[in-house]
């Protein structure tokens, strides 16, 4: 028996991006709503309460309201947005970050998918403090490079304008008050005493994304190497499927690397003394719809790894 999903949100950027992925998945039915109806409240309550998985897709208010309309106890919600990551009543949907965390999700029915700023910071930080590498006062920065698709339709029409202004054409520094949406689970999911200082950059390319944090080793709890440190974040990602560590030895790490499939690179660069973790992924895979596909196929009791590349 097919497991049954709705989209709320199906004709978004990440709506559509998951229906791509999803249209070829063998265990699941797609239930679509027409057109005409995907804003009506009656025929999207009626939908969510008959699937097995919602996934939201939404705008963060218009994903607060969709929550209120499923009554059934026995649907699995799985919101895309900002709105529920921070909620102690929710699981955060990175399995990658502990066995107990993927049990978790295993058994949720109320998972918030990861921002794709917060998937780059939280996939180098958190094993730096889990291990006890870093003290969780450890005085953390980043910097996050997104293709354009990561604000939306709204921005990828900006982007794709044949009118748009001269300064599209260049990366732009975003978020300058240091209040960007991703800070508090950035620090929430890590345990950190104080957000990171975060500047992300949107630029003229669709898909992709690559977080760095940059590190200063005298800064540390205990005494490590760079060679050693890689060892240990190559041993906290050992089971996983997505995430991988890597050296580039040519010198330069695109952006866009892993545009189109589900993992993330974590390239540890340097010398003893500075260091970079650096995350590369697609933010609309490993950063969004990715990530969502794996968290549903958790959920299902499918491998996780079920249409995703
Ligand atoms: N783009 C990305 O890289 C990522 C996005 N996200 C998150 O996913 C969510 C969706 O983002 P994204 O796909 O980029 O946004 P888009 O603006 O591309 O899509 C949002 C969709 O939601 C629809 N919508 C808005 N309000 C309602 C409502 N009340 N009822 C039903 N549908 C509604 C919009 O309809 P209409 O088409 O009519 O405007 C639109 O199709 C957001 O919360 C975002 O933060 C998460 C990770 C990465
Ligand atoms: C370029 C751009 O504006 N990107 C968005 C991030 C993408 C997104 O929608 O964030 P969520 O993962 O939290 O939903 C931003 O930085 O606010």
């Amino acid at each position: 028996m097919k497991h049954k999903i709705f989209i709320d949100g199906q004709v978004g950027t990440t709506g559509l991006q998951l229906r791509q992925r999803l249209e070829h998945h063998p265990n699941i039915e797609l239930m679509l709503i027409s057109e005409e109806l995907r804003k009506d409240e009656t025929e999207r309550k009626r939908l969510m309460n008959r699937a097995d998985v919602v996934f939201l897709c939404l705008p963060d208010a218009a994903a607060k309201e969709a929550v209120t309309l499923v009554e059934n106890p026995e649907v699995c919600i799985i919101d895309a947005s900002t709105a529920h990551r921070t909620n102690p009543l929710w699981t955060y949907g990175f399995p990658e970050l502990s066995p107990r965390l993927k049990e978790e999700i295993a058994k949720s029915k109320r998972i918030a998918n990861p921002g794709c700023h917060a998937t780059g910071f939280i996939a180098a930080v958190y094993p730096l403090v889990k291990l006890g590498i870093v003290s969780p006062d450890y005085p953390f920065s980043a910097h996050s490079i997104t293709g354009y698709s990561g604000g939306g339709k709204g921005m990828i029409q900006e982007y794709e304008a044949a009118d748009r202004s001269i300064a599209y054409e260049s990366p732009r520094q975003y978020a300058l008050s240091q209040a960007h949406k991703h800070l508090p689970e950035m620090q929430y999911i890590t345990g950190l005493s104080a957000p990171p200082v975060f500047s992300p950059i949107v630029c003229d390319f669709y898909r992709g994304m690559e977080t760095c944090v940059p590190l200063q080793s005298r800064l540390f709890s205990k005494k490590i190497t760079k060679a050693e440190l890689t060892l240990l974040i190559e041993d906290f990602y050992k089971e996983s499927s997505f995430i991988k560590i890597a050296h580039e030895e040519s010198g330069f790490l695109p952006s866009n690397l892993m545009a189109d499939s589900n993992g993330l690179i974590l390239y540890i660069e340097g010398n003893d003394e500075q260091i970079t973790i650096t995350s590369v992924f697609d933010n609309l895979g490993k950063g969004a719809s990715g990530a969502a596909v794996q968290n549903m196929n958790i959920v299902l009791g499918l491998d996780e790894t079920e249409s995703l590349i």
